[in-house]
Protein backbone atom coordinates (compact mmCIF):
# COMPACT_ATOMS: atom_id res chain seq x y z
CA UNK A 1 0.00 0.00 0.00
CA UNK A 2 1.05 3.63 -0.22
CA UNK A 3 0.13 6.35 1.91
CA UNK A 4 -2.91 6.57 0.37
CA UNK A 5 -4.19 3.23 1.30
CA UNK A 6 -4.10 2.51 -2.75
CA UNK A 7 -2.88 -0.96 -3.34
CA UNK A 8 0.43 -0.59 -6.02
CA UNK A 9 -0.52 -2.42 -9.10
CA UNK A 10 -0.59 -1.96 -12.85
CA UNK A 11 -1.72 1.66 -13.18
CA UNK A 12 1.22 2.64 -9.96
CA UNK A 13 3.72 1.03 -12.25
CA UNK A 14 2.65 2.95 -15.24
CA UNK A 15 2.38 5.98 -13.95
CA UNK A 16 5.91 5.75 -13.24
CA UNK A 17 7.19 4.17 -16.95
CA UNK A 18 5.47 6.95 -18.12
CA UNK A 19 6.54 9.59 -15.30
CA UNK A 20 7.40 12.44 -17.67
CA UNK A 21 4.38 12.50 -19.56
CA UNK A 22 2.45 12.22 -16.82
CA UNK A 23 3.73 15.36 -15.01
CA UNK A 24 3.26 17.12 -18.08
CA UNK A 25 -0.44 16.30 -18.20
CA UNK A 26 -0.42 16.80 -14.29
CA UNK A 27 1.83 20.26 -14.34
CA UNK A 28 1.10 21.78 -17.40
CA UNK A 29 2.12 25.57 -17.27
CA UNK A 30 -1.76 26.21 -17.64
CA UNK A 31 -2.59 24.63 -14.55
CA UNK A 32 0.48 25.47 -12.94
CA UNK A 33 -0.51 29.40 -13.59
CA UNK A 34 -3.85 28.84 -11.80
CA UNK A 35 -2.04 28.03 -8.72
CA UNK A 36 0.60 30.71 -8.71
CA UNK A 37 -2.18 32.95 -9.36
CA UNK A 38 -0.54 34.21 -13.13
CA UNK A 39 -3.44 32.77 -14.82
CA UNK A 40 -5.02 34.69 -17.98
CA UNK A 41 -8.72 35.05 -17.17
CA UNK A 42 -9.76 34.71 -21.23
CA UNK A 43 -7.75 31.55 -21.09
CA UNK A 44 -9.53 30.27 -18.05
CA UNK A 45 -12.71 31.07 -19.71
CA UNK A 46 -11.87 29.01 -22.97
CA UNK A 47 -10.76 26.00 -20.53
CA UNK A 48 -14.11 26.44 -19.12
CA UNK A 49 -16.53 26.69 -22.49
CA UNK A 50 -14.43 23.83 -24.21
CA UNK A 51 -14.94 21.39 -21.11
CA UNK A 52 -18.33 21.77 -21.09
CA UNK A 53 -18.57 20.24 -24.32
CA UNK A 54 -15.88 17.77 -23.19
CA UNK A 55 -18.32 16.89 -20.32
CA UNK A 56 -20.96 16.47 -22.31
CA UNK A 57 -19.43 13.94 -24.74
CA UNK A 58 -17.97 12.45 -21.44
CA UNK A 59 -21.47 11.36 -20.34
CA UNK A 60 -22.00 9.07 -23.03
CA UNK A 61 -18.34 7.32 -22.70
CA UNK A 62 -19.07 6.96 -18.97
CA UNK A 63 -22.49 5.61 -19.74
CA UNK A 64 -21.07 2.99 -22.16
CA UNK A 65 -18.29 2.08 -19.00
CA UNK A 66 -21.40 1.56 -17.30
CA UNK A 67 -23.00 -0.32 -19.77
CA UNK A 68 -19.78 -2.69 -20.11
CA UNK A 69 -19.86 -3.25 -16.10
CA UNK A 70 -23.30 -4.22 -16.20
CA UNK A 71 -23.07 -6.45 -19.01
CA UNK A 72 -20.09 -8.61 -16.50
CA UNK A 73 -22.20 -8.48 -13.65
CA UNK A 74 -19.49 -6.48 -11.86
CA UNK A 75 -19.69 -5.31 -8.35
CA UNK A 76 -18.30 -2.35 -9.57
CA UNK A 77 -21.53 -0.97 -11.10
CA UNK A 78 -22.29 1.27 -7.96
CA UNK A 79 -18.86 3.52 -7.84
CA UNK A 80 -19.67 3.89 -11.67
CA UNK A 81 -22.97 4.28 -11.39
CA UNK A 82 -22.37 7.14 -8.74
CA UNK A 83 -19.74 8.93 -11.41
CA UNK A 84 -22.73 8.86 -13.88
CA UNK A 85 -24.73 10.67 -11.69
CA UNK A 86 -22.27 13.01 -10.65
CA UNK A 87 -22.15 14.38 -14.21
CA UNK A 88 -25.21 15.87 -13.51
CA UNK A 89 -24.39 17.94 -11.19
CA UNK A 90 -21.35 18.62 -12.83
CA UNK A 91 -23.27 20.02 -15.90
CA UNK A 92 -25.15 22.42 -13.83
CA UNK A 93 -21.89 23.73 -12.64
CA UNK A 94 -20.62 24.36 -16.02
CA UNK A 95 -23.48 26.36 -16.78
CA UNK A 96 -23.63 28.05 -13.47
CA UNK A 97 -19.88 28.72 -13.62
CA UNK A 98 -20.60 30.43 -17.61
CA UNK A 99 -23.46 32.40 -16.03
CA UNK A 100 -20.81 33.87 -14.09
CA UNK A 101 -18.09 34.58 -16.30
CA UNK A 102 -20.41 35.73 -18.99
CA UNK A 103 -20.53 33.30 -21.44
CA UNK A 104 -22.92 32.05 -23.43
CA UNK A 105 -22.25 28.37 -23.62
CA UNK A 106 -24.79 28.08 -27.01
CA UNK A 107 -22.50 29.97 -29.40
CA UNK A 108 -18.90 28.03 -28.26
CA UNK A 109 -17.28 26.21 -31.28
CA UNK A 110 -15.52 23.60 -30.40
CA UNK A 111 -11.64 23.57 -30.47
CA UNK A 112 -9.55 20.55 -32.66
CA UNK A 113 -8.24 19.00 -29.42
CA UNK A 114 -11.67 18.72 -28.10
CA UNK A 115 -12.83 17.21 -31.32
CA UNK A 116 -9.53 15.12 -31.06
CA UNK A 117 -10.58 13.56 -27.68
CA UNK A 118 -14.29 13.48 -28.33
CA UNK A 119 -13.47 11.06 -31.40
CA UNK A 120 -11.09 8.62 -28.85
CA UNK A 121 -13.80 8.69 -26.30
CA UNK A 122 -16.29 7.59 -28.98
CA UNK A 123 -14.05 4.96 -29.49
CA UNK A 124 -14.81 3.02 -26.26
CA UNK A 125 -18.46 2.78 -27.24
CA UNK A 126 -18.06 -0.17 -29.44
CA UNK A 127 -18.70 -3.49 -27.83
CA UNK A 128 -15.35 -4.80 -28.98
CA UNK A 129 -13.64 -2.63 -26.46
CA UNK A 130 -13.46 -4.54 -23.31
CA UNK A 131 -13.95 -3.10 -19.93
CA UNK A 132 -10.94 -3.36 -18.19
CA UNK A 133 -9.86 -1.38 -21.23
CA UNK A 134 -12.56 1.34 -20.75
CA UNK A 135 -12.16 1.50 -17.04
CA UNK A 136 -8.77 1.77 -16.77
CA UNK A 137 -9.06 4.75 -19.59
CA UNK A 138 -11.95 6.19 -17.11
CA UNK A 139 -10.04 6.01 -14.01
CA UNK A 140 -7.06 7.85 -16.19
CA UNK A 141 -9.38 10.94 -17.65
CA UNK A 142 -10.66 11.72 -14.28
CA UNK A 143 -7.45 11.36 -11.97
CA UNK A 144 -5.40 13.71 -14.76
CA UNK A 145 -8.12 16.34 -13.18
CA UNK A 146 -7.88 15.35 -9.83
CA UNK A 147 -4.02 15.27 -9.31
CA UNK A 148 -4.07 18.84 -11.64
CA UNK A 149 -6.31 20.67 -9.51
CA UNK A 150 -5.61 18.66 -6.55
CA UNK A 151 -2.13 20.81 -6.54
CA UNK A 152 -3.71 23.84 -7.16
CA UNK A 153 -5.36 23.52 -3.49
CA UNK A 154 -2.15 22.31 -1.89
CA UNK A 155 0.05 24.81 0.63
CA UNK A 156 1.75 27.51 -0.61
CA UNK A 157 -1.05 27.88 -3.60
CA UNK A 158 -1.93 31.78 -4.94
CA UNK A 159 -5.10 30.32 -6.80
CA UNK A 160 -7.28 33.22 -6.70
CA UNK A 161 -10.33 33.06 -4.84
CA UNK A 162 -12.75 33.37 -7.98
CA UNK A 163 -10.76 29.93 -9.24
CA UNK A 164 -11.27 28.24 -5.91
CA UNK A 165 -14.43 26.94 -6.63
CA UNK A 166 -13.34 25.51 -9.35
CA UNK A 167 -9.86 23.58 -8.20
CA UNK A 168 -12.30 22.23 -5.18
CA UNK A 169 -14.46 20.80 -7.67
CA UNK A 170 -11.79 18.05 -9.15
CA UNK A 171 -9.27 18.55 -6.12
CA UNK A 172 -11.17 17.64 -3.02
CA UNK A 173 -10.80 14.88 -0.93
CA UNK A 174 -13.66 13.32 -1.81
CA UNK A 175 -13.16 13.33 -5.43
CA UNK A 176 -9.31 11.95 -4.72
CA UNK A 177 -11.29 9.08 -3.00
CA UNK A 178 -13.59 8.29 -6.44
CA UNK A 179 -10.30 8.82 -8.39
CA UNK A 180 -8.65 6.06 -5.64
CA UNK A 181 -12.08 3.55 -5.65
CA UNK A 182 -11.57 3.47 -10.10
CA UNK A 183 -7.81 2.50 -9.56
CA UNK A 184 -8.64 -0.28 -7.29
CA UNK A 185 -11.00 -1.53 -9.77
CA UNK A 186 -9.17 -0.52 -12.85
CA UNK A 187 -6.07 -2.33 -11.39
CA UNK A 188 -8.45 -5.57 -10.61
CA UNK A 189 -10.16 -5.25 -13.70
CA UNK A 190 -6.14 -5.81 -15.84
CA UNK A 191 -4.86 -7.87 -12.95
CA UNK A 192 -7.73 -10.42 -14.63
CA UNK A 193 -7.41 -9.03 -18.75
CA UNK A 194 -5.52 -11.03 -21.23
CA UNK A 195 -2.34 -9.64 -21.89
CA UNK A 196 -3.28 -7.89 -25.27
CA UNK A 197 -6.01 -5.85 -23.29
CA UNK A 198 -3.66 -4.81 -20.52
CA UNK A 199 -1.61 -3.96 -23.73
CA UNK A 200 -4.55 -2.13 -25.15
CA UNK A 201 -5.19 -0.46 -21.69
CA UNK A 202 -1.73 1.12 -21.43
CA UNK A 203 -1.74 2.16 -24.91
CA UNK A 204 -5.10 4.09 -23.96
CA UNK A 205 -3.53 5.46 -20.59
CA UNK A 206 -0.89 7.12 -23.09
CA UNK A 207 -3.15 7.94 -25.14
CA UNK A 208 -5.30 10.11 -22.50
CA UNK A 209 -2.44 11.74 -21.01
CA UNK A 210 -0.93 13.31 -24.80
CA UNK A 211 -5.12 14.20 -25.04
CA UNK A 212 -5.04 16.34 -21.96
CA UNK A 213 -1.52 17.76 -22.78
CA UNK A 214 -3.11 19.18 -26.01
CA UNK A 215 -6.72 19.99 -24.21
CA UNK A 216 -4.75 22.38 -21.52
CA UNK A 217 -2.27 23.74 -24.92
CA UNK A 218 -5.52 24.47 -27.04
CA UNK A 219 -6.95 26.15 -23.66
CA UNK A 220 -4.00 27.92 -23.53
CA UNK A 221 -3.13 28.74 -27.30
CA UNK A 222 -6.59 28.45 -29.15
CA UNK A 223 -4.69 26.01 -31.59
C1 LIG B 1 -10.49 17.28 -20.61
C2 LIG B 1 -11.04 16.73 -19.33
N1 LIG B 1 -10.44 15.68 -18.73
C3 LIG B 1 -10.98 15.21 -17.56
C4 LIG B 1 -12.07 15.76 -16.98
C5 LIG B 1 -12.59 15.24 -15.68
N2 LIG B 1 -13.82 14.60 -15.83
C6 LIG B 1 -12.65 16.82 -17.64
N3 LIG B 1 -13.73 17.46 -17.14
N4 LIG B 1 -12.12 17.34 -18.82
Amino acid sequence: MDGDGVEAGTTAAWIERHQQMYERATRHPFTVSIRDGTIDLSTFKRWLSQDYLFVREFIAFVASVLLKCCKQESSDMEIILGGVASLSDELSWFKNEAAKWGIDLASVSQLKSNTEYHRFLRSFTEPEVIYAVAVTTFWIIETVYQDSFGFCIEEGNKTPPELLGTCQRWGSAEFKQYCQSLQRIADRSLANAPADAVKSAEEAFVRVLELEIGFWEMSSSQS
